[in-house]
């Protein structure tokens, strides 16, 4: 194989696609960049390249393939295209790989084809990860390909905590089961946490909160996950921009049988039109945080219950790790939202949870601890990486191989 030491990440997503350029000999960013509104009236590119100016292009992508062909001439531009001999694979964000893939993978014509039999329990994910996967594949097909899936990390999980209390063999007929999903972050972030603590990651305890547009919650015990809060999708579990997260499964009999609705009507309104979106019409948390400010109540009902949901999954969690080192919040919200922080580690100090409200409300990308020192769980902000997760992950197969 070639002595190269790039990686190509890419993260696709149904309108978009995210990626990274990635030397591995330092993990340094050699490009990184966005597709946003593929398929939609005017799309648009943003190109950052490491030594450069950011680009920005304005235009139609009518499909994912226009959208990475655009990619590679923007990376070709910098001297960094699809056929640089650095670039020796290429890493693709799969988030539903199932009960059969539990490690990163080389992509075959079969691996996708398990890929695609998954859609129905990701349809919001898998359909566009493996449009992301063609088109690279078509563009590169003698490159090693390489599937990092968001349900890996949860392998580890146990049987009682995975498994959801139905006749067993229904549930193993049709492969249900609790998976777990954003669980290249999980493992990121709580390596990342153990790193800040100066402790060994087997060593600690840490409940991580992911909290992005999907949101989820796990917790890790020296390294290996043992509860996460997405299930058979990634529609369980805490609230979320568009997603309601746990709900009486009873409602969707309830509002079949009784509202009329189909399947796919509340499938669409649990996945699309819940969540923050649902009850206050908006799911950006910026949005929602400045009208609570000036006294929106829906607004604020939604924060609440956002806060609520979180807190109830910090307390489940902490009973189920029985001791804690630390908390961590990443992803957009987490990072960002000093607020969502406060509130949802308010009034825990009998649990030895506490913000340094200071510590808290300062804006920062780095990783760091918002607690004061004597506090007995270190809460700590620490910002995911999933993209030089999955780099690191690709890298090491080819190099394997
Ligand atoms: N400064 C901020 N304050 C509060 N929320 C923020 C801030 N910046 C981003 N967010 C929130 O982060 C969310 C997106 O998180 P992100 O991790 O980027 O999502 P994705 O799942 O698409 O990777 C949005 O809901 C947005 O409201
Ligand atoms: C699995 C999942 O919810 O991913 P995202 O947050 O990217 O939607
Ligand atoms: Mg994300």
């Amino acid at each position: 194989m070639s002595e190269g030491t790039h990686v190509l990440v890419l993260n696709a997503g149904s309108s978009s696609v995210k990626y990274q350029l990635i030397d591995m000999l330092d993990g340094s960013r050699r490009a990184a960049g966005l597709v946003e509104r593929i398929g939609e009236g005017a799309g648009r590119l943003v190109h950052t390249p490491h030594h450069g100016e950011r680009r920005e292009q304005v235009q139609v992508f009518a499909d994912h393939s226009a959208a990475l062909k655009a990619v590679a001439e923007e990376l070709a531009a910098d001297g960094l295209g699809l056929d640089s001999p650095e670039l020796v694979a290429i890493g693709h964000r799969v988030v539903h790989g199932g009960q059969r893939f539990t490690a990163p993978t080389l992509i075959t014509d079969e691996v996708v084809a398990e890929v695609r039999r998954l859609i129905p329990v990701a349809p919001l994910h898998n359909p566009a990860n493996i449009t992301g996967i063609e088109v690279a594949r078509a563009l590169r097909p003698d490159l090693p390909q390489v599937a990092v899936f968001d349900t890996a990390f949860h392998a580890t999980l146990p049987e009682h905590a995975a498994r959801y209390a139905i006749d067993r063999a229904v549930a193993d007929e049709h492969r249900v089961r609790r998976y777990g999903f954003h669980g290249t972050s999980h493992q990121y972030v709580s390596r990342a946490t153990a790193r800040l603590l100066g402790r060994d990651p087997a060593e600690v305890n840490v409940i991580v909160l992911h909290l992005g547009n999907g949101a989820s919650a796990s917790a890790v015990a020296g390294g290996v996950c043992v509860e996460t809060s997405m299930g058979l999708t990634p529609l369980e579990g805490l609230v979320m921009g568009t997603r309601s997260g746990d709900v009486d499964p009873g409602l969707v009999f309830h509002l079949h049988r009784v509202g009329g609705m189909t399947v796919d009507e509340i499938d669409d309104l649990l996945n699309r039109r819940s969540g923050l979106l649902g009850l206050c019409g908006d799911n950006d948390m910026r949005e929602i945080m400045r009208r609570a400010e000036e006294g929106d109540p829906d607004a604020r009902l939604a924060f609440d219950a956002y806060v609520h949901r979180l807190r109830k999954y910090l307390g489940a969690y902490y009973a189920v790790l029985g001791r804690v080192d630390a908390i961590a919040f990443t992803a957009g919200v987490g990072e960002n939202a000093a607020p969502v922080r406060a509130a949802a580690c308010a009034g825990l100090e009998e649990l030895g949870i506490e913000l340094d409200p200071e510590l808290n409300s300062v804006r920062s990308g780095a990783a760091r601890i918002v607690s004061p020192p004597y506090a007995r769980v270190a809460v700590a902000v620490v910002p995911t990486d999933e993209e030089l997760e999955i780099a690191q992950q690709a890298f090491a197969l080819v190099r394997a191989a």
